[in-house]
């Protein structure tokens, strides 16, 4: 296993927000979280890279190739973050600094992370940037200047740039129109075939479950309700919750099974 959560309960103030939750998932794993809006996905995954905002307390263990990262400092949880774990979210505007041209923020990450020399960061970035399908002239445009699409790319290079053992993707095409959303994820799944990375695939949408996801974890309220291999879960799901979810997925709707791809 590449990440072991166990026990994980995640309280505000005022109540329990995520409430013993154990996870594991592999090398090279597509795991997808899937529940209803509210249920704690996104708190969870932000609490594996120490992301969490300070008034919400932690129980539990997260560990991350023999790493607990619960006991790891604040400068020891940020070398993990960006290096071996990356995030990419939903909000792609907020990944990028708006004066910032895009190059700079790939001359940045490398100049931090790595030892290498000016010439070498900048070819770096521009493979990386043609390994997500974009052309070199982007180096040089600002955010503002690309699509919601093309940005979103430009976060999956980036988040891959130090190849990563874990990328955890939170919603990442909920902002984007349903084609350009189609071209992230395929770039995502080519991306991960390439690396060997594993993924934590937060989503609400059983299409992308079905087209990429090995295994997944049903939460509700807080709890997961359901895990398992993805044909399992799809075709014979055994927990009521997920049973609902599936039966009003729209997907699903004429009995399509899980391997099968709708034509
Ligand atoms: N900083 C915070 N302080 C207190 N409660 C919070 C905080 N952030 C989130 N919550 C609460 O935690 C719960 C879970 O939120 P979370 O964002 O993890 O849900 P989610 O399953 O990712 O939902 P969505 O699919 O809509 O993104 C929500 O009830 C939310 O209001």
């Amino acid at each position: 296993m590449i990440l072991s959560l166990e026990g994980m309960t995640i309280r505000s103030e005022s109540k329990i927000i995520v409430d013993q939750v154990s996870l594991s998932i592999r090398e090279g794993d597509w795991f997808a979280l899937v529940g209803a809006s509210g249920s704690g996905k996104s708190i969870l995954s932000q609490s594996i890279g120490q992301l969490l905002p300070s008034q919400l307390q932690i129980e539990g263990s997260i560990t991350f190739k023999e790493q607990d990262l619960l006991k790891l400092s604040a400068k020891e949880i940020r070398k993990v973050r960006g290096k071996k774990i990356a995030y990419i979210f939903q909000d792609y505007q907020g990944s990028f600094t708006p004066f910032r041209k895009i190059g700079q923020h790939f001359d940045e990450y490398l100049r931090v992370h790595t030892q290498s020399a000016k010439r070498t960061r900048y070819e770096q970035a521009i493979e990386a940037l043609e390994s997500v399908g974009l052309a070199e002239d982007l180096y040089h445009r600002y955010p503002f200047q690309l699509s919601g699409g093309q940005l979103q790319r430009v976060a999956i290079a980036l988040a891959l740039l130090l190849s990563p053992d874990l990328v955890i993707a939170d919603e990442i095409t909920t902002a984007l129109d349903s084609v350009s959303g189609h071209r992230v994820l395929e770039m995502l799944a080519k991306k991960q075939k390439e690396t060997g990375c594993s993924i934590l695939f937060i989503t609400h949408d059983w299409r992308h479950v079905r087209r990429y996801a090995d295994r997944l974890a049903i939460m509700k309220d807080g709890s997961i309700v359901e895990t398992g291999g993805k044909h399992r879960i799809l075709d014979h799901p055994q927990h009521e919750y997920t049973k609902q979810l599936i039966k009003t997925a729209p997907i699903f709707e004429k009995g399509l099974r899980s391997g099968l791809d709708r034509s």
